[in-house]
């Protein structure tokens, strides 16, 4: 698919093109790896990633095997659990060598940890930059920080369908800049920011940056490493399939991490853990930015969900999310443009992540109306239909059915029949 989605040799809209494109394609073989329960036509991925087949029996192996029978016994495995995974998923996910990523806590957590670690960094510096579409947890955290602090949150003024460029941070960096929160993937366009140019800028003018990687962990390539990104952070349930409320992790540049301090000194954070000493004292390495006991179970399933991707190879699974924008993006011109859609995320593949967003008036209906026929997509304020296509498990057939239904919904004005009113959970 090319830069600007013109179809491809010998492309046309028929369902056999789409069934041609999966027999051709490189990642069909690791649907066999997730469960598909019924025929529901599954667009939101990058919402809660679908369960890998091998998960129900490794949570079964550490819940009868780990803790039936060996009970308190098992620990010495678990103690190291969170930065093992934690190395695996820098190495297959992160690119980033060992030693720089821990499992812990929720991705909200861990940026109220990092941002505060950061802040200590610059102490003389009292304004943190950050985009005002970032995720609502992620402006949330910066708020009650800056408040508690007396410090100054500016929101850079970004495209709400093409996010964050390199001149629009730089404009807004000063000498009193000391961190940049920013998403890699913005969630509502899938815009993909240029972590490298972006990094640097900020390092330029003396400031921090974290980046929060959860729409980008498992879609595409993340250059932090190229980058000198100091701080990220972000979570499995995505691409990652590691499933609903598993942990999160986090991610400290190496040579940062013996300055850096996180705010909460739970006991896993402690250099000589089990020593039980009374004052506190931080131990070296990621283990530091840990805090109390950690989710084993929830481990286990990252460690799980991470199979798959190390299989395919993070480059693979990249070229297969543009591969499946693009062709959402041909069929959503030819078919829903007259329907008054709009693409409402960047139109070349290699700036976006793995979903497409729509832009229509009647969004909220359409998504509820797409629901009842058993179609999953996300509504996401103001008006916009996110579809979110999971490399390693959503195939061109499910993009052209998907489309095909949000075409026969609208032609007939079958959402409209659906209530204006936005529900409390979309
Ligand atoms: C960009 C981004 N950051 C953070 C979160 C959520 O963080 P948490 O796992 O703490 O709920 C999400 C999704 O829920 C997200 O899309
Ligand atoms: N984490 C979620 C949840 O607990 C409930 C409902 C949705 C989510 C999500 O992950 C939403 C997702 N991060 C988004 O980009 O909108």
């Amino acid at each position: 698919m090319s830069e600007h989605a013109a179809p491809p040799e010998g492309a046309d809209f028929g369902h056999d093109f789409a069934r041609a494109l999966d027999a051709a394609d490189p990642l069909r073989p690791y649907r066999d790896w997730f469960v598909y329960a019924d025929d529901t036509i599954y667009l939101d991925g990058n919402s809660l990633g679908r369960l890998p087949k091998g998960t129900p029996a490794r949570l079964q192996e550490v819940v009868g095997d780990q803790w039936g029978r060996s009970l308190i016994r098992s620990w010495p495995r678990w103690t190291e659990f969170a930065t093992a995974v934690g190395d695996r998923l820098g190495r297959e996910v992160l690119g980033v060598d060992d030693g720089q990523v821990a499992i812990s806590d929720s991705t909200t957590v861990n940026l109220y940890k990092l941002i505060n670690a950061a802040l200590d960094l610059r102490p003389d510096r009292r304004t943190i930059l950050i985009e005002k579409d970032n995720f609502p947890t992620d402006l949330y955290v910066v708020q009650g920080i800056a408040q508690a602090r007396g410090i100054t949150c500016v929101y850079l003024d970004s495209d709400i369908d093409r996010g964050v460029d390199v001149s629009l941070v730089a404009d807004a960096l000063s000498d009193d800049v000391a961190l940049v929160v920013l998403s890699h993937v913005a969630y509502r366009s899938g815009a993909l920011a240029d972590m490298v140019s972006i990094t640097a800028a900020a390092h330029e003018a003396g400031a921090l940056t974290l980046w929060d990687l959860c729409h980008s962990a498992g879609s595409v390539r993340i250059p932090l490493r190229e980058a000198t990104a100091d701080f990220a952070v972000g979570c499995t349930y995505k691409y990652l399939n590691a499933g609903p409320g598993a942990p999160a992790y986090l991610y400290v540049r190496r040579d940062l991490q013996s300055q850096a301090r996180q705010p909460i000194w739970g006991w896993f954070s402690q250099r000589d853990q089990f020593g039980m000493d009374q004052q506190y004292a931080a131990a070296d390495g990621m283990a530091r930015f840990l805090t109390g006991t950690p989710n084993m179970l929830g481990i286990a399933s990252v460690d799980e969900g991470l199979n798959a991707i190390a299989d395919a190879g993070i480059g693979q699974i990249q070229e297969g999310g543009r591969l499946l924008t693009g062709y959402a993006q041909l069929l959503a011109d030819e078919w829903l443009r007259p329907l008054d859609f709009a693409v409402a995320s960047p139109r070349q593949p290699s700036r976006r992540g793995a979903h497409l967003t729509l832009h229509h008036e009647q969004a909220w209906q359409v998504c509820q109306a797409m629901i009842a026929r058993d179609v999953v997509p996300d509504f996401r304020t103001p008006d916009r239909l996110r579809l979110g296509f999971s490399p390693l498990t959503t195939s061109y057939d499910e993009v052209w059915r998907g489309l095909d239904q949000i075409r026969q919904i609208v032609q007939v004005g079958e959402h409209l029949a659906f209530p204006t009113e936005r529900a409390a959970v979309t």
